[in-house]
């Protein structure tokens, strides 16, 4: 928690106004049992009208100022503590766009999205509170104890009893409420989790009849959701009866007690008054310090979470310079060994080959062979184990990730387009492309009928995650936004797979000869997608089965001799 307060830096002025505000408003508040008293033991004792008017005025004045005061307070406490969860939210953002998709693949997206949200939502919440609360308790606490002492000091003996017992009571409860508080959390990640996968499935689930078993599943986790809350609101809700019974009986000792000493003379009545409210004062500071200790860990269960997350550093690290490039278009993989974190053995293994540029280097092999993997570590979304990965003749650990990424068009084998305009989309690869070539870069990728097609063409509205489009329309989307920036390497992670074989050869033939200079790197599951190109790379279990053109491994290469086969038997048998 200390950690993130240090992001408060920033509010120093506005915390500033907050205390001040804060200490002006106490002393008001102490200020009017003492007038109080006033009226009764002097003005009404005497029978003073003028006193007793001029001390009523006085304390309605401070009455108003207060008030006043706590609503600057509420004021700078609230713009201090949203601006600090915008101030995280950001930074959080930042840095899991920066982290490396390992850390990504092991935190996942649920988690990361409750931490941006509900966990800052947690420790901006307990940030209002205390700077509301937590100068006002303590002030209040030590100006209310001491004013009750010099009115009475033989009657404040009574807090003796009472404090103890509320300090029992806080530790008791901070104890069996951190744990829960924690496991909410928890909770909250398993929920969003849950909701996530179940919308985004919504077809498959629709599809298989699982609607059902998904319910049950929600059910569950929401119910043990709503569980472990009742456990902690129990907790919470048993503290508050307890504290009222403890300020009722406090109020009856403080009654009967001031009342013998009046009785004897030791007191007057406008003191006991006075007395009474000073008392309600120390007790409810208290009460309020009460609820920030247990407000406090809870945000501190959130406030790991979050530090977590910003104390994550990216192990993707760029070199302080990049080096020079030697050549354009060459990529070069010298015995490379990878492996996922945590995975028993490595995804690819002793990987060696050259894509030079103005060739077409396909990548074919069976499902899970590692041919995603392979291309994923061009652009250096993951580091290897060992070996080296060249890119235009310089190792890529020896580049700035920008200037690696500048020089590579990829597109994944999902595609995943934004909310926005199609011209904005296709704008993601190259910031200032204009209309002209946008429509060629659409050309190319052969979506300009479809785009055309549409009454407001490229400036056709997307939708979220591109549910307005076809599978085969988003791909030749997503082509197309990696054509506009006529990069020098093309990564096509099994990008034509949604595409009929009229469309997927007539792209390929609109490629070659758009892309004459460029080196591309294919990754397909058709034969008939990889027949024409330069080189061939069949992968079989992470290593490399073979490399040649295609008649050449279909007299040597055993494994493609059965990728081929089994192909032909499909069609054959379509
Ligand atoms: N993020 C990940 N974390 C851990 N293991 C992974 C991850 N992604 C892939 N793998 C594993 O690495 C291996 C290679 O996966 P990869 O996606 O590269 O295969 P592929 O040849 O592209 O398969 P497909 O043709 O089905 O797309 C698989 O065994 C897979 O389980």
């Amino acid at each position: 928690m200390l950690d993130l307060m240090k992001h408060l830096k920033s509010y120093g002025l506005q915390i500033f106004f907050v205390i001040v505000f804060t200490l002006a408003g106490s002393m008001l508040e102490l200020f009017l049992p003492t007038l109080m008293a006033d009226v009764v033991d002097i003005g009404i004792v005497n029978q003073d009208i003028p006193f007793i008017l001029r001390t009523g005025g006085l304390m309605i004045v401070s009455a108003i100022f207060a008030v006043l005061l706590t609503v600057a307070v509420s004021y700078f406490a609230s713009k201090v503590a949203l601006g600090f969860g915008r101030d995280i939210r950001r930074k959080l953002f930042i840095n899991v766009e920066n982290f490396s998709l390992q850390a990504f693949d092991k935190i996942g997206p649920s988690s990361l999205i409750t931490r941006t949200t509900n966990d800052i939502k947690q420790v901006q919440d307990v940030i209002n509170m205390m700077l509301r609360m937590m100068t006002r308790a303590p002030l209040m606490l030590v100006g209310g104890v001491i004013l009750a002492v010099s009115r009475d000091s033989t009657l404040s003996l009574i807090f003796l009893g009472a404090l103890p017992v509320l300090a029992g009571l806080i530790v008791f409860v901070t104890r069996k409420a951190i744990p829960l508080f924690v496991s909410l959390q928890k909770k909250t990640d398993r929920l969003n989790l849950l909701l996530r996968e179940g919308l985004i499935g919504i077809r498959v689930v629709r599809a298989f009849n699982r609607v059902d078993y998904e319910k049950k599943r929600f059910n569950t986790a929401n119910e043990d959701f709503r569980d472990t809350g009742i456990k902690v609101n129990k907790i919470m809700a048993s503290l508050f009866p307890i504290l009222m019974i403890m300020m009722n009986f406090t109020n009856i000792a403080i009654i009967w007690f001031g009342a013998i000493r009046i009785d004897q003379g030791l007191m007057q009545v406008g003191n006991l008054m006075a007395f009474l409210q000073y008392a309600m004062m120390i007790l409810m500071s208290l009460i309020m310090l009460s609820m920030g200790f247990i407000m406090i860990p809870r945000a501190q269960a959130s406030a790991k979470r979050i530090n977590e997350l910003l104390m994550l550093q990216p192990d993707i690290v760029d070199p302080e310079h990049s080096e020079q490039v030697q050549d354009h278009g060459y990529v070069e993989f010298r015995d490379v060994t990878f492996r996922y974190v945590g995975a028993e053995r490595p995804a690819l293994e002793h990987i060696s080959f050259q894509a030079k540029p103005g060739q077409t280097t396909a990548i074919i092999g069976s499902t899970g062979s590692g041919k995603s993997t392979l291309v994923k570590l061009i652009p250096r979304f993951y580091d290897i184990e060992s070996g080296i990965i060249l890119v235009n003749g310089v190792d890529i650990k020896k580049l700035t990730q920008q200037k690696l990424r500048e020089v590579i068009g990829y597109v994944p084998q999902k595609a995943s387009l934004f909310s926005g305009t199609i011209a904005e989309n296709i704008r993601y690869g190259k910031k200032d492309a204009t209309e002209l070539e946008i429509k060629q870069a659409l050309e190319t990728a052969q979506a300009i009928d479809f785009v055309n097609s549409k009454e407001d063409g490229v400036h056709t509205i997307i939708e979220q995650a591109g549910a307005n489009l076809s599978g085969g329309q988003k791909q030749r989307l997503s082509i197309a936004r990696a054509l506009v920036r006529k990069p020098e390497i093309y990564i096509f992670d099994d990008s034509f797979s949604a595409l009929d074989y009229k469309t997927d050869a007539k792209l390929r033939h609109a490629l070659k000869n758009e892309t004459e200079e460029a080196t591309i790197i294919l990754v397909a599951q058709r034969v008939n997608t990889v027949i024409d190109a330069d080189q061939i790379i069949v992968l079989n279990e992470g290593k490399i089965a073979g490399i040649g053109k295609h008649q050449e491994l279909l007299r040597d290469n055993r494994i493609y001799q059965e990728i081929v086969s089994s192909q032909q038997t499909e069609e054959e048998s379509a």
